[in-house]
């Protein structure tokens, strides 16, 4: 069946297939205000809510991600509430931290309280060990999906520093508690299948009373970049981390100071609307690009410099412009696999073919992005091979149709990529991207209505 063709910089718009990705037909141009990232608001709420004194976050991502997290915090006793909302911009999150129990004293018994994870990686590898900290129990379970990825290694590690965790054979959901506060000490754990078992791990450590010790054992740690962002926020608070070790970390028991913080941008959710630039011959900026920053979606910046575009990071922000073909490449994404997504959808769209190695953890994602990029993307006439560490893409000529998202915020996004050259696209649930940016069609449809006419 031939999809139908939508007019070119017709606002989209959801159908029963979707929603139908629009193709300007013409150079995007345009400036891209990105929310907070994910990543550094949901630690900087775990931090929040294991500190010593109240913390205020200055433009936090609001999505389901982190709210899911703000909640989780509530249930076990913390607060967290709006503040002032700066002109034009979101209303900063005030904590006031949870209670701390003694460490000393061994609780009575309690009724765990319910937490939903939804399909959040960060919730559901940084909250158990705050459960374990916090004095209260819990039973943390989320999504179907959620309950399929991987978990094992860090239950196990929490349970040798001296918490009590009943999983599901393995997996979620599972019953986090501690008779008394938990000892820490010395931990190992494999974390080839997720960065966040260590992340989780370290961002309580400091409230253990030995602290922790933890030492990776097993194959690489993928998105390294993620646990090197713990290690700094957790410093930014005062706390301990020694790194000095390959493959170990030790976080000294000890205070926890309050934070006063602005989020920075979700560079990795920057990555599809750069992608636009490449996909269109455009030119797109996004402004608040941090000089340094410990996220990993930086890397955006040298894979699109190796697609063929000019990427130039300016005080004010990052600027991606683009004419002619966009090449394939030969990368690999270990430490970078969220933003592989939106290089595979420019992958397709190239002139020449792109190899994608390190990122067989993908897997265990929100989906199994492996299998689902190569089937959507096959889906549209295109030809990708899964490969065990990864993906080749070759370039073929693609045509409309539906594009499946499985529920993942970075399926939906790279089908909008490709629906920029490639006319009937039409998004399936794009709903999802929900999960870290809630207004995604709104961005993207004033992205594409900001190209200049011919
Ligand atoms: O700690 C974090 O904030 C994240 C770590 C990475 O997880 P994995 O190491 O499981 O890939 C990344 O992909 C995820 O989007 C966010
Ligand atoms: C892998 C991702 O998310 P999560 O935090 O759920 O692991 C992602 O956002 O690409």
């Amino acid at each position: 069946m031939t999809p139908p063709v939508p007019t070119p910089s017709s606002p989209s718009g959801p159908t029963p297939a979707g929603w139908a990705a629009p193709t300007p037909g013409r150079p995007v141009t345009a400036t891209v205000r990105l929310p907070g990232s994910k990543s550094l608001t949901n630690r900087y709420l775990v931090l929040a809510a294991l500190a010593d004194e109240p913390s205020r976050l200055r433009a936090p991502l609001r999505s389901r991600d982190t709210l899911l997290m703000a909640e989780a915090l509530r249930s076990l006793g913390a607060e967290v509430r709006d503040g002032e909302t700066p002109s034009g911009g979101v209303a900063d999150w005030l904590v006031t931290p949870l209670p701390r129990p003694d460490p000393a004293t061994v609780p009575e018994p309690q009724e765990p309280v319910e937490i939903d994870c939804g399909l959040a990686g960060t919730v559901m590898r940084f909250l158990p060990a705050v459960v374990a900290v916090s004095g209260r129990a819990a039973r943390l379970s989320g999504d179907p999906r959620l309950h399929e990825r991987p978990i094992a290694p860090l239950l196990q590690a929490l349970r040798d520093a001296g918490a009590e965790v009943e999983d599901t054979a393995g997996f979620f959901p599972a019953t986090v508690r501690a008779a008394r506060v938990p000892r820490g000490g010395e931990v190992s754990l494999d974390a080839g299948a997720s960065s966040q078992f260590l992340s989780g791990l370290l961002l309580a450590g400091a409230r253990m009373r030995e602290g922790l010790v933890v030492r990776h054992v097993g194959d690489e740690v993928p998105s390294r970049p993620h646990v090197r962002m713990t290690v700094e926020n957790l410093r930014d608070v005062g706390v301990v981390v020694d790194d000095s070790e390959d493959l170990v970390w030790r976080v000294s028991p000890g205070p926890v100071g309050g934070l006063d913080v602005d989020v920075e941008p979700d560079l990795s959710n920057a990555g599809p609307f750069l992608a636009a630039a490449l996909a269109t011959g455009g030119q797109v900026r996004v402004p608040g690009w941090p000089q340094q920053t410990t996220q990993a979606g930086d890397t955006l910046r040298d894979v699109l410099d190796a697609m063929g575009a000019d990427v130039r990071l300016e005080q004010d922000g990052l600027t991606v412009t683009h004419e002619g073909e966009v090449y394939g490449v030969d990368l690999d994404l270990h430490d970078a696999g969220e933003i592989a997504p939106t290089v595979v959808g420019l992958a397709a769209l190239a002139v020449s073919p792109s190899r994608l190695r390190g990122i067989g953890h993908l897997r265990g994602h929100e989906t199994d992005r492996l299998e689902a990029l190569a089937a959507e993307v096959r889906g549209l006439g295109g030809e990708v091979d899964v490969l065990e560490d990864g993906l080749r893409i070759t370039p073929r000529p693609l045509h409309g149709g539906v594009w499946r998202s499985y529920a993942d915020h970075r399926m939906a996004t790279t089908g909008a990529v490709i629906g920029l050259r490639v006319p009937g696209v039409l998004v399936e649930d794009v709903g999802t991207t929900a999960k870290t940016l809630p207004d995604f069609v709104g961005m993207w449809d004033a992205m594409v209505a900001a190209a200049p006419a011919r």
